[in-house]
């Protein structure tokens, strides 16, 4: 002990007053002492550093002057009974120094007993822990936080949504979970880098926080995966208007990053505790169901979770692995891919001026699966590219072929997925199939959905250029059925609109589907575009879209897509249909 070593060199007898008053006013401890009653006898150095006040201002006093008011009279009340009980007392207070400012400190309290074991003193040490607290308190909130949103992290989420969980437990009330994925994230990121990928996540977690009340928990999970808890819904109608409200507060105006106006729409999937589960995996697993389930159906939408949605997940892997399976399996003799052909006809002299490629696949265990699933979970699976860059391939085979069997003057449109987009080389993979079938620029023509042009407007753009400077034609398909930005469009370099099908359909017997596709003809003539009807089953939806002048008509009507074989007979065969 140390004590027992000074002792034995320098015996505590021989320790005079002088020494003892140095080591107390040299002391790097703040010290205090009080006589019986608490009132200051003396106080160090090191005291008058850390709490402004010199000696003589102290000296007579009450020790209360210190107190911040942070700390209850019941606390206090305790301490007192802890000294006069063990002797000593040790924990965190409060104080106010000589200027006003609280500052946290940790204090001893020991009482000094006399020869006769009365008390005589109290001797007060204590450190200033402010700094400690401070960092205490950074850690934790690194621990708990994003240091890019500054939302909480997965971490402080798990623990957040626990407590509601336990809390609606015991109330018997419902807890909602919305899991948010950002649909083409990645798109951004590796487009237009990862700095403007994290402003856009910044972006996206204010606008999110705006959406909910200050009691809602916001978090990111990581990557572009958002989370919100709504503790205590009354019912699934509450969570849905929210849902509509985030999913349209993300995507409703672009965001602004730098000089790049990105859109941002959301996926979202919802469950809802106790049904979709009673604890946090549960709820989570099957929120990411949802999530799935709403990609699959075309992104921007939310899904609330359903049981069944297991089982179409499992359908989906099964699909999706068979896809790549096939993709694997394509040989230049043999593809489980084949393309149709549309025909489109020109309605000035109601002659076949183009046709629509359209791919399709047949499995031997799922069979003939529509374009619509497959291509989706082409995209969604990074499969897109290498299905994409066969349907070029076999595209240009088949336009040379329809030239060898005596067919000319036909432009054939090949479909680009937004993944194929964001691919700077996919203009010289174009040149290069054109000139290995000694094709043209002008045999060819390309379709970019609406929505697949607005994803990636720099990027687009300059790709987009190179084709309409190589003499390709450009068409923005499904027009209408996205969000896009009218502002936007007509800098892109496109020749054609295609009037989405879901307008002609009705027609005939709706008057709004009418009107948009009278107003959509009357905008694309404005801008110089050319008009394409897509899906015209009828005579009177062809005798409609003409009146209203559209150019070219696509549709059941002339034929649906055939295989190459049968789209020359069809062509051999077709007679002009006047208007
Ligand atoms: N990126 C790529 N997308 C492709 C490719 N091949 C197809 N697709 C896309 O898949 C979607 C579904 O295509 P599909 O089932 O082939 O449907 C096409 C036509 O059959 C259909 N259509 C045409 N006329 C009518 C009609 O009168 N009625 C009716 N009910 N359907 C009709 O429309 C589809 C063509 O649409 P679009 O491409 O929008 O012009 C579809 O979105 C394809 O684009 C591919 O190789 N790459």
């Amino acid at each position: 002990m140390p004590g027992t070593a000074l002792a034995n060199t320098n015996p505590a007898s021989e320790l005079s007053a002088a020494v003892l008053q140095r080591i107390f006013l040299q002391c790097s401890e703040a010290v205090l002492i009080t006589d019986r009653n608490n009132c200051i006898v003396a106080v160090n150095a090191a005291f008058s550093e850390m709490s402004g006040y010199p000696a003589e201002e102290v000296i007579g006093g009450n020790p209360r002057m210190f107190a911040s008011g942070r700390n209850e009279p019941a606390f206090y009340a305790s301490m007192w009974r802890a000294i006069n009980e063990q002797g000593v007392w040790s924990g965190e207070i409060w104080d106010r120094r000589k200027d006003g400012q609280l500052y946290p400190i940790w204090l001893t309290v020991s009482a000094v007993t006399d020869n006769t074991g009365e008390v005589s003193n109290y001797v007060a040490t204590f450190t200033d822990i402010g700094e400690r607290i401070e960092a205490t308190q950074q850690l934790l909130h690194l621990a708990y936080h994003d240091p890019l949103t500054l939302l909480p992290n997965r971490l402080a989420f798990e623990s957040q949504l626990e407590l509601a969980i336990r809390s609606c437990e015991r109330d018997h009330k419902q807890v909602a979970l919305m899991l948010i994925d950002l649909d083409h994230f990645k798109t951004v990121n590796d487009t237009l880098g990862h700095a403007t990928g994290d402003e856009l996540l910044k972006s996206v977690a204010i606008r999110l926080r705006d959406c909910v009340r200050a009691s809602d928990i916001v978090a990111r999970l990581g990557g572009d995966e958002f989370v919100v808890v709504l503790p205590d819904i009354d019912s699934a109608m509450t969570v849905a208007t929210l849902a509509g409200k985030v999913q349209h507060r993300l995507a409703d105006h672009s965001h602004q990053i730098g000089v790049h106006s990105l859109y941002a729409t959301p996926s979202i999937g919802i469950s809802i505790y106790p049904g979709d589960g009673r604890d946090r995996e549960t709820l989570l697993r099957n929120a990411d169901v949802a999530m799935y389930h709403a990609k699959d159906r075309g992104r921007n939408n939310y899904q609330f979770y359903a049981s069944r949605m297991n089982e179409a997940a499992g359908e989906r892997l099964q699909m999706e692995n068979a896809l790549r399976q096939a993709l694997a399996s394509i040989t230049p003799e043999h593809s489980p891919f084949s393309l149709h052909f549309q025909p489109q006809i020109n309605v000035a002299d109601g002659r076949v001026v183009g046709l629509e490629a359209l791919a399709r696949w047949h499995d031997p265990v799922l069979g003939q699966v529509p374009p619509d699933r497959f291509i989706r979970i082409a995209e969604d699976s990074g499969l897109m590219q290498p299905l994409g860059d066969w349907v070029f391939w076999e595209t240009c085979r088949h336009i040379r072929r329809f030239r060898e069997a005596g067919l000319s003057g036909l432009r054939v449109a090949v479909n680009i997925s937004a993944q194929q987009l964001r691919h700077e080389a996919l203009p010289m993979l174009v040149r290069g199939v054109l000139a290995c079938y000694d094709l043209t620029p002008q045999d060819l023509e390309l379709e970019i959905t609406e929505s697949t042009a607005m994803q990636n407007p720099d990027l687009t753009l300059a790709i987009l250029n190179q084709f309409s400077d190589m003499g390709i034609v450009l068409a923005i398909d499904d027009f209408g059925t996205g969000y896009s930005s009218l502002a936007y469009l007509k800098h892109l370099p496109i020749h054609r609109l295609k009037l989405d099908r879901s307008f002609v359909k009705d027609i005939e017997t709706d008057a709004n589907d009418a009107a948009i596709c009278s107003a959509t003809v009357a905008l694309g003539h404005n801008l110089g575009l050319e008009l394409v009807a897509e899906g015209v089953e009828t005579d009177i939806q062809r005798e409609f879209l003409t009146r209203l002048g559209c150019d070219v008509l696509q549709g059941f009507f002339y034929s649906k897509p055939l295989p190459a074989d049968q789209i020359i007979e069809y062509l051999r065969h077709f007679q002009p249909v006047t208007p």
